[in-house]
């Protein structure tokens, strides 16, 4: 990703001048008089929640010492708060500013091209979800609390609108004044998502066509060879080879130019069925933002209705369908929603894996065997019209390499993890499609799924031998390989590669366990037999993390695992994900009094608690959720596909 964005809301835009018109007054020379306006208007200069007294010196045209005076006088009042940060100046920050923002409150910082808004109505996240991404919904900072929404390069050449005005427009709506880099930064990414098209010409090849002659011979030239494009057709215009689409997409992508892709994609034969649910309001928009890019990603959290919107996009589209899923159980699943939620022909659903091979209309295989070579028929045996990627993170590479054949149907994916955050989103965006989400506090807030503040992952076996060693101890032995199913350590990294930007602490109850974790993971291990000042020096490297930050220079750690043996008396900093790798067993009695303390270790951290499938783990956590759902704990369940 070419994007330079990774700062975050915290960072110091340092001496750089305002993008704008925010320089100092030369008529509020006198101090005495700041007031907590005055004081707001350093800080949106400063582009930062809090500021030192040299700063408003600066902004507001004073002296330092004016300054400090003037701000502790608006101290003294109640109007400002001052914190003291370590080894650094006092800053200060204005005490009610949560509470003064009854209204909607929006604060542009254009450099970063980041926006936040304090209890924005729907219509602004509504606007905004158009065009920039959610970042964080809480912040940490004095003054940041709020819904923090950054404009990335691919937020904008995904925006739904005809043309960059349109754009610039809603952008304009939501803000509180023009800025005017910012918008012209827009409109050149905009240009940018709007320079390069496929299309199918009328004698059925595809072609390639630039906005401009330069543009071909400049850009296309030097990132396209032979065997991309076939033969000039005019100077801005190319003949593309067969089965070449996927690599002009990707690098066209990677020199900055997204390509728009108009081409008459193949429908299959046609296959009738039709939805027997309702679809709400925000279904039916990804639905037709489907139909209208003909490819994309549905990105909403479990339980928003993503299989079911799928389905209505089946019917839609009309045509053969195939759908790839991560696990043989997925497969199941996947036949009774469609059975559930349409009209489909029973005999028209085929189920292709290990078992069965049977290919139909409607066929549902897994990745797995969709990336196996002897298994190429799958994809040639019919002219399927959409191909449907359940999980779009499990995407494997053998079945990206079949992207060829693929690229000529309409491809949907579905995946409840923000896409820019799996690692793989450049894959994804550019071969699959662009995200179609809807705003997830909308969601949570509508009611539709409620956002858990525990999340129970069921993590199966990793193979049949360390599920028969299971079966054959007992006792004690048995517990302990429960706590330490190897596919755990798999799952662990999942979860913290799909929360890169959070600070997280991984408990284990074990201490080989937590070494061998800590290991796997290649981050320190705290334990009761940690010596104090060695534990105490973790735990601050450990709180000055920035996650977000790319420094590979800083000594900072953003994860850290600890025993949860002898943890009573240590002072754990406070992590934003917590992950109970073990923990989960013992008696009833035992059970109960640990439960909370086990499920929501640290803080208001988002928790995810891993039992195995198959053991007593699974037992005590389900009456550990019913413990915590009693106390108003949100819990919810997830099944770890195999
Ligand atoms: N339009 C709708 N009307 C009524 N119920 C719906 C609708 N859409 C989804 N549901 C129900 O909500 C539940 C979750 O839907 P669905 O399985 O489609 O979500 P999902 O986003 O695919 O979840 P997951 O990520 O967990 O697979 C299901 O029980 C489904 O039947």
């Amino acid at each position: 990703m070419t994007d330079d964005t990774g700062d975050d809301a915290g960072e110091d835009s340092g001496g750089d001048a305002p993008d704008d018109d925010a320089t100092p007054d030369p008529d509020s020379s006198d101090a005495d008089n700041i007031s907590v306006d005055r004081f707001h208007e350093a800080l949106e200069a400063e582009e930062r929640p809090v500021a030192t007294a040299s700063e408003v010196a600066r902004r507001l045209g004073t002296t330092q010492a004016a300054a400090r005076d003037a701000l502790a006088a608006l101290v003294d009042r109640g109007d400002v708060d001052r914190l003291d940060v370590e080894a650094d100046p006092v800053v200060f920050y204005p005490r009610d500013w949560g509470a003064l923002a009854s209204r909607e409150r929006v604060v542009a910082f254009p450099k970063r091209r980041e926006i936040v808004v304090d209890r924005p109505t729907q219509y602004t996240r509504a606007r905004l979800s158009q065009f920039a991404n959610l970042v964080d919904t809480t912040g940490t900072e004095p003054g940041t609390r709020g819904y923090l929404y950054r404009i990335r390069q691919e937020d904008v050449w995904a925006a739904p609108f005809d043309d960059a005005d349109a754009l610039v427009g809603a952008l304009r709506s939501v803000l509180p004044r023009r800025f005017e880099h910012l918008e012209d930064w827009v409109r050149d990414q905009w240009r940018r998502a709007h320079r390069f098209r496929l299309s199918t010409h009328e004698d059925g090849y595809v072609v390639l066509t630039a906005a401009s002659e330069s543009l071909m011979g400049n850009v296309a030239d030097q990132h396209l060879d032979d065997d991309h494009l076939r033969a000039p057709i005019s100077d801005t215009e190319a003949w593309v080879n067969e089965g070449a689409v996927a690599e002009i997409k990707r690098a066209l992508y990677d020199a900055g130019y997204p390509v728009e892709d108009d081409r008459d994609l193949e429908t299959g034969d046609p296959v009738d069925i039709e939805l027997t649910t309702d679809l709400r309001d925000y279904q039916e928009t990804w639905v037709e933002t489907f139909l209208d890019r003909k490819s994309g990603v549905y990105v909403g959290p479990p339980g928003s209705g993503k299989t079911v919107a799928a389905i209505a996009t089946i019917a839609a589209v009309g045509g053969e369908t195939l759908i790839l899923v991560p696990s043989r159980e997925l497969a199941d699943q996947w036949r009774e929603e469609l059975l559930d939620h349409s009209t489909v022909d029973p005999g028209d659903i085929g189920l292709y894996h290990g078992g069965t091979k049977d290919i139909s209309p409607v066929t549902i295989a897994t990745y797995q065997i969709a990336g196996m070579d002897r298994h190429r028929s799958l994809f040639d045996s019919r002219k399927w019209g959409l191909i449907c990627f359940d999980e779009v993170h499990h995407v494997t590479a053998p079945v990206y390499s079949r992207t060829a054949e693929f690229q000529s149907k309409h491809r949907l994916g579905l995946s409840a993890t923000p896409v820019s955050e799996t690692g793989s989103e450049e894959d994804i965006y550019t071969l699959i499609g662009q995200p179609i989400g809807a705003d997830w506090d909308a969601l949570f807030e509508a009611g539709f799924v409620q956002e858990p503040e525990v999340e129970i992952r069921y993590v199966p076996w990793r193979d049949e031998l360390a599920q028969s060693e299971y079966a054959a101890a007992d006792g004690r032995e048995r517990r302990r390989l429960a706590a330490e199913n190897p596919a755990k350590v798999e799952e662990i990294r999942y979860l913290l590669a799909a929360h890169r930007d959070k600070k997280a602490l991984v408990f284990v109850e074990y201490l080989d366990h937590g070494r061998e974790i800590a290991d796997a993971l290649g981050a320190p291990f705290i334990s009761g037999e940690t010596p104090h000042h060695e534990r105490a020096e973790l735990f601050r490297r450990f709180r000055a993390a920035d996650s977000n930050a790319e420094d590979t220079e800083s000594d900072d750690l953003d994860v850290l695992v600890v025993s949860r043996v002898g943890d009573e008396g240590i002072d754990l900093p406070n992590a934003e994900l917590a992950v109970v790798a073990s923990g989960l067993g013992g008696s009833r009695r035992q059970g109960s009094q640990r439960a909370g303390r086990t499920m929501r270790p640290t803080g208001s951290a988002l928790v995810y608690v891993l039992a195995t499938r198959g053991s007593s783990e699974e037992e005590f956590a389900q009456r550990q959720m019913r413990h915590l759902g009693r106390k108003g704990v949100r819990v919810r369940e997830t099944n770890v596909a195999e």
